[in-house]
């Protein structure tokens, strides 16, 4: 069941066409990967070149004028989806990663998922202090990954301006969890 982010400002009827169109392209499978999981999985999303492109084009066109000098995807999906907004909008983009992967000096975050719990990683240097941030994944569930994400980059003194996810899970309040920073979505999902 998933339905068109609300948003403060009217969103325009293009918008909400290609929002309604990425959205029948995620697939629901439930049980995975463990019973009472509602797993939305973006995998038949990329399936669909249109709305892949309209995902991208949707992120790209909020975010070209903000003045964003990093983005920052989170493993694995977040790394499917920001590289493209981050050529597109002549921002570098920096891998967060699970532990163990990055080969050079990290700084590393813990976090609670819906799931589980895992640590994520950052290479030292990568990011610059003053570099204005945004941070990027597949998915907010309970909020845990995307806190984690931006405490490593806060934590290098870069600005987080922004959060952006292709689907937010609004039941599990993960956007509460996140405080003040904004949380931008395509595809709210219950
Ligand atoms: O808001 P949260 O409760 O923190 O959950 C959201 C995270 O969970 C999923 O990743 P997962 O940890 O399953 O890793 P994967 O992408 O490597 O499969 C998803 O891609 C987000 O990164
Ligand atoms: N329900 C869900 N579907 C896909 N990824 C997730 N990550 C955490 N919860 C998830």
């Amino acid at each position: 069941m998933a339905a068109a982010a609300a948003a403060i400002s009217p969103v325009p009827k293009d918008d909400l066409e290609r929002i309604a169109k990425i959205s029948a392209t995620i697939r629901v499978i439930p049980d995975f990967p463990k019973p009472g999981i509602m797993f939305q999985d973006i995998t038949t999303l990329l399936l669909d070149p249109v709305a892949f492109k309209d995902t991208i084009d949707l992120f790209v066109e909020r975010y070209k004028h903000m003045n964003i000098s990093v983005v920052a995807g989170v493993e694995a999906r977040g790394f499917i989806f920001g590289p493209p907004i981050a050529l597109a909008i002549g921002a570098k983009f920096v891998p967060i990663r699970k532990p163990k992967k990055l080969p050079g000096e990290v700084i590393s975050e813990e976090y609670s998922l819906e799931y589980g719990t895992d640590k994520m990683e950052m290479h030292v240097g990568a990011v610059q202090p003053g570099d204005r941030a945004l941070v990027v994944d597949d998915l907010i569930a309970t909020g845990g990954t995307l806190c984690a994400a931006m405490k490593l980059l806060e934590r290098v003194e870069a600005h987080v301006v922004e959060c952006a996810c292709v689907i937010e899970l609004a039941e599990l309040k993960g956007r509460d969890r996140l405080g003040e920073k904004p949380l931008f979505v395509l595809v709210s999902s219950t």
